[in-house]
């Protein structure tokens, strides 16, 4: 007898975009992507502005009330007993106080990206995860996909021979006149107060595509983190606007180009006829996945000597029919699912210690770029009553 699938109870934190992007996802029928062991239900929603807010997001969703709880407070939320994981789903500034604040209640925790603002903080949240024995992940949805598990497993697999080099890049081309860009000063795109900025929300991808490589497939023995380099251009807000890294991991002699923009986009017709996002390239031949990097479908397998054959494979996002609905966030959610089923803290997809290695590498290029957030966002202290938690704004 088919046994019945691991269910998730889910409580969301925040009811932004994606906030919305990700319970239209859980929604999905999982059977429509050919999941059958877990499943979600979303079964608390809180805004940190008022319960009216919930009640809006619900209704955005296409969600009908009946046994969702709304919540005007993130405080509630966390300690609802019938929340399984925490969701939050607020900008950059904020995961910090708000993760911790559903940790120190004992929940389990998915976090949006970018992880944290700063190392340090990415540190104490891993710390405090051991401590209450609960579980914690970065919501970097693209390493879910199965494109992306097709691909480690076709590196692993020596197909393309010695990775040595890997180039990315995840930009947006919104350039405005007189050299401002078309987000008003105070969006969470270039709000330094919200941890704004190129690298942080879009250039967290480019790294993605570099450590899922060149770092994730190291061996245990042979781990080893990179140096940084890094060019900046800053925006009049303070904020990174393009952003340039490169990491080196010396003892394997490989190198990671991580590029992103929010003037420039990656293709200009934004249908990729400008080439791959993403260029992986080892001795016997190339992968090029096709962009948006954080969204891709489709990639291509070049081969040395092949005579100009290109393999391409599409990796098509399946769509619920029935709720017209279909992003690919719930591959992630489907991974905490099993985690959890499983008593895991971490997932071994994105292990918590190379968030914190990537955490690194931002925190050093931002750095070298001498952008700065401020105290309130940085900080590696855990308060409660932070605005960050009360939503005083
Ligand atoms: N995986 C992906 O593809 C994507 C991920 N993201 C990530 O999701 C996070 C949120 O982004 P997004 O949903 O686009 O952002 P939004 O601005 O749309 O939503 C953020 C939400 O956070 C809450 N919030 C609390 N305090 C503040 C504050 N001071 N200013 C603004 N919002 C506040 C609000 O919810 P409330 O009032 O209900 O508390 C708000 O609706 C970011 O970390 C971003 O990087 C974003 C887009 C795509
Ligand atoms: O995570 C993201 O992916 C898609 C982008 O449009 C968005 O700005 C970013 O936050």
């Amino acid at each position: 007898m088919a046994q019945s699938p691991h269910t998730v109870r889910w409580g969301i934190l925040a009811t932004g975009f994606i906030a919305q992007m990700f319970v239209r996802d859980l929604l999905c029928n999982p059977a429509t992507r050919d999941v059958t062991d877990v499943a979600h239900k979303v079964v608390a929603v809180a805004s940190s502005r008022s319960k009216d807010s919930a009640a809006g997001f619900l209704e955005k969703v296409n969600l009908a009330p009946e046994g969702v709880k709304l919540y005007g407070s993130y405080d509630e939320l966390v300690n609802d007993p019938d929340v399984d994981c925490v969701y939050v789903a607020t900008p950059h500034s904020h995961h910090f106080q708000n993760t911790m604040l559903a940790l120190q209640a004992g929940k389990n925790v998915l976090c949006e990206k970018a992880f944290t603002v700063t190392a340090s903080q990415a540190k104490k949240l891993v710390q405090t995860t051991k401590e209450k024995n609960v579980f914690l992940m970065e919501a970097v949805w693209t390493r879910y996909f199965p494109l992306s598990i097709k691909i480690r497993e076709l590196v692993k697999s020596g197909a393309i021979g010695t990775v040595y080099r890997v180039i990315a890049d995840n930009s947006i081309g919104n350039d405005g006149p007189d050299g401002s860009i078309t987000f008003p000063d105070d969006n969470r795109m270039v709000n330094i107060d919200l941890a704004g900025g190129a690298l942080l929300d879009l250039g967290i991808y480019s790294l993605t595509w570099l450590f899922q490589i060149l770092y994730h497939l190291q061996p245990e023995a042979e781990k080893e983190a990179p140096k940084t380099l890094a060019a900046i251009h800053q925006y009049k807000t303070g904020a990174d606007e393009s952003t340039s890294v490169i990491v080196q991991f010396p003892s394997h002699k490989t190198t990671g180009i991580a590029l992103t923009s929010l003037r420039i986009p990656t293709n200009t017709d934004g249908k990729n006829s400008g080439g791959p996002a993403i260029k992986i390239q080892g001795t016997l031949g190339e992968i090029q996945v096709m962009g948006p990097a954080y969204r891709p479908t489709q990639y291509k397998i070049i081969k040395k000597d092949s005579d100009g054959q290109v393999e391409v494979v599409d990796c098509p996002i399946p769509v619920d029919r029935e709720r017209r609905f279909g992003m690919g966030m719930f591959w992630e959610a489907d991974e905490v699912a099993r985690c959890l089923r499983d008593g895991k803290k971490e997932s071994s997809t994105l292990p918590l210690s190379e968030s914190i290695v990537i955490m690194e590498v931002m925190e050093e290029a931002l750095k070298q770029g001498d952008v700065k957030y401020p105290e309130l966002i940085t900080s590696d202290v855990f308060d409660p009553k932070s605005p960050l938690n009360t939503g005083a704004r």
